[in-house]
């Protein structure tokens, strides 16, 4: 393989194996011609060239062959795949033990209340890390039914936790479709083009004011920063888990983010106090003192409130879109009465 790319161009070679571009770039090697056979260039090149670029010739060669069969090792690697998620207590903050014995399957949706400081991001990030006793609430996270193997928790190129945080602030100078374009590309996922389009048209049917591929990610405000990682996670991320931390004050539409979530039959936790999304979700985790102090079922009488609920939520969204379009708010809309 290693052998046939040598012989093509700089140029073709980035657009076979984009993968390879940024090292093609670190070396110099679009400075010169790019049509050029990359083993030509090698060839050519001034060892001083390469001695400035901290690299010997064969070492060049060898370099590029490792990213070529790593690559490809990461395109074959298969999805991953999770048919249960099994959270085991620990202890609380008083070092008591916490009776828990939680399983997640695909396409649940866990609501994790209470008290500031209850320890609800301390769960959430217990299953980012998928937790083996080793932090302070001393959890096991199994996956399928066993410890997961250390490559998934330290070193996988397709992570099985995708989080979704509280603070977002993007640092870096792009706009939004090419630092969509740049995660597809890494995420290696086919058609990246249409790929990026999708991710921005979702992220725009969640967020309330409309962003272009042109917008630079500095400029979009907190909802529309969580709807594009929301859309970016349901359809680029192969992650079978999604930890959100609260999204209710995000000024995006819940419902829709979670159904799409939940349509690709992941498994979400989401830290909220929104009744409208505890009620949306299966189950609901109450954390005290750094435990889990009780696993609410969502009942079918709860489920009964939740039209009514989504109605009354939908009111709101309007005398909010009112406010922020400079209207008044001198009548309000007819609340439903209650089941
Ligand atoms: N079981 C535990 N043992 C030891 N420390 C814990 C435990 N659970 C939580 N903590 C610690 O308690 C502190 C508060 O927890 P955490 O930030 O998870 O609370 P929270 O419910 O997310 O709060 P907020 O709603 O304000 O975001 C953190 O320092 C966390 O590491």
């Amino acid at each position: 393989m290693i052998d046939r790319v040598l012989d093509l161009g700089v140029a073709e070679i980035a657009g076979r194996h984009p993968s390879l571009a940024g090292f093609l770039a670190g070396l110099g090697a679009w400075d010169d011609d790019p049509e050029q056979p990359f083993a030509g260039w090698l060839a050519a090149v001034e060892d001083a060239r390469l001695f400035d670029m901290g690299m010997e010739r064969a070492q060049v060669t060898a370099h590029v062959g490792a990213l070529l069969r790593q690559v490809t090792q990461w395109q074959n690697a298969p999805a991953p795949v999770i048919h249960a998620l099994c959270v085991r207590g620990g202890r609380d903050k008083a070092g008591r033990p916490e009776t828990l014995d939680l399983i997640l399957r695909p396409g649940d949706v866990v609501c994790l209340v209470g008290p500031t400081g209850a320890g609800k991001s301390r769960l959430l990030a217990d299953i980012e890390c998928l937790a083996q006793g080793d932090t302070p609430s001393g959890r096991h996270v199994l996956v399928n039914g066993a410890p997961p193997d250390p490559a998934l928790r330290f070193a996988s190129p397709r992570t099985l936790i995708a989080q979704v945080s509280q603070t977002m602030s993007f640092v870096v100078d792009l706009g939004v479709g090419a630092f969509i374009t740049m995660h597809a590309e890494c995420r290696m996922v086919p058609d990246v083009e249409a790929r990026v389009r999708e991710v921005i048209a979702c992220a725009n049917a969640l967020a309330g004011e409309p962003f272009t591929p042109e917008t630079a990610l500095t400029q979009l405000s907190g909802g529309q920063s969580r709807a594009l990682m929301i859309a970016d996670t349901a359809l680029l991320s192969a992650s079978p888990v999604v930890l959100i931390d609260e999204i209710e004050n995000a000024g995006i539409d819940r419902q829709k983010a979670l159904d799409l979530l939940v349509a690709r039959d992941k498994i979400v936790l989401i830290s909220t106090h929104d009744p409208l999304l505890a009620l949306l979700g299966g189950r609901r985790l109450v954390i005290q003192q750094g435990a889990v102090a009780a696993v609410i079922e969502t009942s079918e009488r709860e489920r009964t409130c939740l039209a009514a609920l989504a109605q009354v939520d939908q009111g709101l969204m309007g005398l909010r879109e009112r406010l922020r379009h400079g209207g008044r708010i001198e009548a309000l809309p007819a609340w439903p009465a209650p089941p």
